[in-house]
């Protein structure tokens, strides 16, 4: 308890010095950057002092970090509320690797299911697992949740890697998705992969009825154009898909950290077993670092303590995801359900209040988009959101260096002027010299003026490469354990999806016409508006 109250302290006495003047102090940027391999998280523009981020370490030791990281990667069964270890590392770990849960090595079936998804993925770029018209041209990943938004941010990043057939992602219950994403596509050279680890997801099973029902329109045997991935090999076999087109992972991989696995398919299929390993390769060493490095020097450590820092201790409820990096597009929506879905709780692990705010609303967009929408507010709102900006060095259009140039221009602009602003006299000044004088002058100067002293963290990396992204993802679900840990939550359940599930099978049957008496008058006058838009 007293370290948060150090923390409380230490940040009261801070809060009203200007981020700037710690620069005075030499050396700064580099104290207050960490390296992993070739990744460069630079947090020192932030209010976080030498005093601060000691504060912020001892917090975490003070949590059990190092027990609890080495529980979680000994298989131990961490996700208590759930009663299952918590091994997502296990899917990209080492091959010499033995990984022990309830007395049983699960590297070897692991690996297994991983080269016979490698062997699929390579059968199907190369046209020998063709469709029922020719090779495969298309594929659709019927998936939502873990089961779609990892594997369609890294298909999207890793976009100059494909040569693969087109990979296509629906996951909204939305008859509009599936519809607008089959449209233009021919059923006889489409693969459908249904991903659902409990395969009982409604969204995705009733895509995946309505793509068996196209499918079947056109071929013959539409099922032999379907593949699963599930931890469920009872249901998949029960929706008719056989045996040897069903990868399974099991339940000790959490939705949103299954991305290394058979989830992705997708990915393996566009850029290749080989990209695919590379993107492990990313992973791991990641978790070698994150395992190894002490904490004041450990990218996801520090990374989730700035976060602390910020949220609860400094009030800052939200935090924005910017990626300068186009194809990072769906990393903030990523990201949204890594870290709600994980760190989204209000009961600590033994079921009490927890004693401070959960972790933080996380959004975003890539920018430069960003900046022509939301940065007004960033820069110039009453509320500071800390910015989380990344940059890749270089893209992979060597002829549009220039414009790579140009975005790397505007990332490091942005936190440059968040750190720095603009003051009422410089801004008066640039208004005189445009002409204004008097009164106008100092009206039209406060309009201008940019309080600056709002932080941010550059995390920069020479290039989005299939291991580079590997990294990224691990850092940002190392970073989710340790603030987990120090909040001390279960990071990996997400009993808090499960009420509005439960009401909307309720309501299913009220919009075909039953009953709605009992449900509050809100509910009633909806259901009346939908039924009376469908003629029920
Ligand atoms: O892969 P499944 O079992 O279809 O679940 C999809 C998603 O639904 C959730 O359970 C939330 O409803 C997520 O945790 C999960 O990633």
């Amino acid at each position: 308890m007293s370290i948060w109250n150090d923390l409380a302290r230490h940040q009261r006495a801070t809060e009203t010095r200007h981020m700037q003047d710690l620069f005075d102090e030499a050396g700064r940027a580099q104290v207050f950057s960490v390296q992993a391999g070739e990744m460069h998280l630079d947090y020192s523009k932030t209010n976080i002092d030498a005093e601060g981020r000691a504060l912020l370490v001892q917090l975490a030791e003070n949590a059990g970090l190092a027990e609890k990281r080495a529980a979680m990667f000994g298989g131990a069964k961490i996700n208590e509320t759930e009663g299952r270890a918590v091994l997502h590392i296990a899917q990209r770990a080492g091959e010499d690797a033995v990984i022990d849960v309830d007395g049983e090595d699960v590297m070897p079936e692991l690996r297994a299911v991983r080269m016979r998804a490698y062997a699929f993925a390579e059968d199907v770029r190369a046209g020998r697992y063709p469709g029922q018209g020719g090779a495969i041209t298309d594929v659709v990943n019927i998936g939502i949740g873990g089961s779609d938004l990892g594997p369609a941010m890294a298909t999207l990043a890793l976009a100059p890697y494909h040569d693969g057939p087109r990979l296509h992602y629906v996951s909204n219950v939305d008859g509009a998705h599936i519809a607008d994403t089959l449209k233009g596509l021919n059923p006889e050279t489409t693969l459908v992969i249904v991903a659902s680890k409990t395969f009982t997801t409604i969204e995705t099973m009733t895509n995946a009825r309505t793509a068996r029902d196209w499918m079947a329109s056109k071929v013959t045997d539409p099922g032999a154009q379907f593949v699963a991935v599930s931890t469920a090999l009872d249901k998949t076999a029960e929706f008719g898909i056989a045996p040897e087109r069903v990868f399974g992972f099991a339940d000790w991989v959490g939705g949103r950290y299954s991305v290394w696995g058979p989830i992705g398919l997708g990915i393996m299929i566009a850029v290749g077993a080989a990209g695919f390993d590379a993107f492990l390769a990313g992973g791991r060493a990641m978790d070698t670092h994150f395992q190894n490095a002490p904490l004041a020097e450990n990218m996801p450590v520090l990374l989730a303590l700035v976060g602390i820092w910020h949220n609860q201790l400094c009030g800052h409820a939200t935090r924005a995801v910017l990626p300068y990096d186009q194809r990072l597009a769906r990393l903030p929506a990523y990201l949204q359900q890594l870290e709600m879905e994980s760190n989204g709780k209000r009961v600590d692990m033994e079921g009490r209040d927890l004693a401070r705010q959960s972790g933080p609303i996380v959004w975003g967009e890539p920018g430069t988009n960003g900046q022509h929408a939301f940065y007004q507010l960033i820069h110039q709102g009453t509320r500071i959101v800390p910015c989380e900006f990344l940059l890749a060095a270089k893209g992979h259009e060597p002829e549009l260096a220039h414009q790579h140039r140009l975005l790397a221009a505007n990332c490091l602009a942005q936190s440059e002027a968040l750190l720095r602003g603009r003051s009422f006299e410089q801004a008066r000044a640039i208004m005189a010299e445009k002409g204004l004088t008097g009164s106008d002058l100092d009206r039209q100067a406060r309009h201008r003026v940019f309080p600056g002293n709002r932080p941010s963290t550059t995390l920069i990396y020479p290039q989005l490469t299939p291991f580079v992204l590997g990294q990224i993802i691990a850092l940002y679900e190392h970073r989710v354990f340790v603030e987990g840990v120090i909040l001390g939550l279960n990071s990996f359940d997400q009993w808090g999806v499960e009420l509005g599930k439960e009401l909307a099978t309720a309501i299913g049957p009220l919009l075909e016409g039953a009953d709605a008496s009992a449900k509050d008058p809100s509910t009633q006058a909806l259901v009346a508006f939908v039924r009376a838009h469908q003629g029920v």
